[in-house]
């Protein structure tokens, strides 16, 4: 069995990532390298820049120095004339002018790595998502996605695209400055740092409380929108209902617990805030303090101090902005954490290592063989039991049965949405395990029971069926099913916007739309789930005869609960409780009298 050659998956399932994982630590960063790794050139750029731009800033209080000691004359028998003065001047503005340059340069290229790497983040994550399997969506709100795409890969492009670049130059600025301090009193310096590494034991602990609140702050959002997703999708039904007044409410309580997650988040980040630049600051007004007397008894000039002054500066806005951008990485490990759980989601449903050709008879042949099925999220229920049946190259086959019966289930097992629990499904002769995929459904067109309309034109919505399609194809596809004449009535006709979800058609011409989507597939399979159940009598009868011309020659399965439309079936298979009950034709199991009598009885003799 293919199947059995695949090992269990170590990756997060839909389950684990709908729950609360725990927090993540930093080195959910590293999850991002692979996304960083092709604009390395540009990143050494950025460093070079970097590098260029902290050592330009940490030459200024030197030049500061120099005009102070030198340019002012302050330095007994050095010449203090305006020509020298002139000079320090430009060179404190050359310095300037070259580090303004060498900032926007950085400040464009880190921006656009930020920029890029979230595109392709996102992009990436997106891919991943569309490739799961139905399971992944029952335990995932699509807001809950949306809100993982949108704002934590938001929160990551920042720290990409600045924080990174903000947290070296303050490094560096903080490195750099510490070492002219030092040169200039190495004993003071080492006071300094001694009490600074002190200081950094409970900065770190305070750290490790903020990636955990981060994390919480970022799941009550996404939260929040998971609800905004779900109830704008149900508009008309909440309207219906005059719920807007509650669905308001609910929404304001989860946005408000988000809130409060984001206050105790930003209450912990102050702190660590305060913390540090009280650290810092604290420390520099200490070893400035005993500058100070150092000038009094003659060991440090005037300049010196000045640059010793502008340096602590310096010190005490790095470690700031250090501060800051800590917070803003932890942020960042958080979003990582989360949109790299989707991206390394594995599909409940994997494809054979290494899939067989299909055979593609010229018309298809199924086969149940003791499938068995519950689905994930309800293992205890058997949605189907022992389903044994086979179905001829070219059969019409109709599946009826009480609601609940399993019939719609057998479709997505078809379509490999779910792993059957028990048993095999041979295409052709073929395990559908076997087959990859992408093989297995272009062989399928389906009309489903609530047929999904995109936001583009009618034409395009049909042509979703064959991407490659020409118009007259589509045109083709259209009259069959019979949406021609509404179409052509619609204000712009085929190119008329049928609008987000299809509001603007009615179920009937919904229908006909999926229809004819599905008859342009011309698939070797066709599925039919109540395909005419919401036509008037008059649209159903062409409609008909459009699903019989696209029905000709070619395997169907029809779901039918109005038995009046599936009388020319070739047989009819009645599903009751997850098994079959009745197989026959239909005057066949009109004489046999079980449940599929009962139900004729009831429907068609009036
Ligand atoms: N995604 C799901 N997760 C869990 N249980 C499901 C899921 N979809 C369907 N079921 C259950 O599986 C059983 C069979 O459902 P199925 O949709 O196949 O019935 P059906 O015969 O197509 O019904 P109907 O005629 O009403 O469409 C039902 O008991 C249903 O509640």
């Amino acid at each position: 069995m293919p199947e059995s050659a695949v090992p269990p998956s170590p990756q997060p399932s839909a389950a684990s990532i709908a729950a609360d994982t725990p927090p993540r630590r930093l080195s959910a960063l590293r999850g991002l390298l692979p996304f960083l790794r092709p604009y390395r050139a540009r990143i050494a750029l950025a460093f070079v820049l970097l590098c260029l731009g902290s050592a330009t800033l940490l030459l200024v209080p030197l030049a500061f120095r120099d005009l102070v000691d030198f340019g002012f004359g302050g330095v007994a028998g050095v010449a203090g004339t305006a020509t020298a003065l002139d000079g320090h001047f430009l060179q404190l503005f050359a310095l300037a002018a070259f580090w303004g340059v060498v900032v926007a340069a950085r400040y464009y290229i880190v921006s656009w790595i930020g920029e890029r790497v979230t595109a392709d983040l996102r992009s990436a994550v997106y891919a991943r998502v569309l490739g799961q399997s139905p399971e992944f969506f029952e335990t995932l709100q699509t807001g809950e996605v949306l809100s993982r795409l949108t704002g934590d890969a938001t929160l990551i492009q920042t720290v990409v695209g600045s924080s990174v670049s903000m947290g070296l130059r303050s490094l560096f600025q903080f490195l750099g400055g510490m070492v002219m301090l030092a040169v200039t009193s190495f004993g003071l310096f080492a006071l300094n740092l001694g009490l600074m590494l002190g200081l950094a034991v409970p900065i770190m602990l305070v750290g490790r409380r903020l990636r955990r609140l981060s994390r919480e702050s970022q799941d009550r959002i996404a939260d929040a929108s998971a609800l905004a997703g779900e109830i704008l999708n149900a508009m008309p039904t909440v309207q219906a209902f005059t719920q807007e007044a509650e669905e308001a409410r609910r929404f304001a309580a989860r946005s408000e617990t988000g809130f409060v997650a984001a206050i105790r988040r930003t209450r912990v980040r102050a702190g660590l805030t305060a913390l540090i630049i009280a650290a810092v600051m604290g420390s520099i007004i200490f070893v400035l303090w005993v500058g100070a007397q150092q000038v009094r008894g003659g060991e440090l000039s005037t300049g010196e101090l000045a640059a010793f002054v502008l340096y602590a500066a310096l010190v005490a806005g790095g470690a700031g902005t250090l501060a800051e951008v800590w917070g803003d990485v932890m942020r960042a490990a958080g979003a990582a954490g989360r949109l790299l759980e989707l991206l390394q989601a594995e599909p409940a449903i994997r494809e054979a290592a290494a899939p067989v050709a299909p055979r593609r008879l010229a018309q298809m042949t199924i086969r149940f063989d003791h499938v068995g099925f519950a689905y994930p999220a309800r293992p205890q229920l058997r949605a189907l039991d022992d389903i044994c049946l086979e179905i001829a190259a070219g059969e019409r086959v109709a599946l009826v049965g009480p609601s609940g019966a399993g019939k719609t289930s057998l479709f997505q097992l078809l379509l490999r949405y779910y792993e059957i629990s028990a048993g095999a499904i041979l295409i052709d002769g073929q395990d559908i395990r076997s087959l990859a995929l992408r093989e297995l459904r272009r062989d399928i067109a389906i009309v489903p029971q609530d047929p999904v309309i995109f936001s583009a034109s009618a034409l395009d919505n049909i042509r979703y069926g064959r991407p490659g399609a020409d118009d007259d194809a589509v045109r083709a596809a259209a009259r069959a099913a019979g949406a021609d004449d509404f179409i052509a009535r619609l204000p712009e006709g085929y190119d008329t916007f049928l609008g987000e979800r299809g509001t603007r058609l009615s179920g009937g011409q919904r229908q006909r739309i999926a229809i004819a989507r599905a008859m342009l597939k011309d698939a070797r399979l066709l599925l039919l789930d109540e395909a005419t159940s919401a036509l008037d009598a008059e649209s159903e009868i062409l409609v008909q005869q459009g699903l019989d011309a696209a029905m000709h020659g070619r395997t169907t399965l029809v779901i039918a609960h109005r038995l009046a439309t599936v009388q020319r079936v070739d047989r009819i298979v009645v599903l009751d409780g997850g098994r079959i009950v009745e197989v026959g034709t239909p005057a066949d199991l009109r004489r046999q009298g079980g449940l599929y009598a009962r139900l004729a009885a009831l429907q068609l003799d009036h």
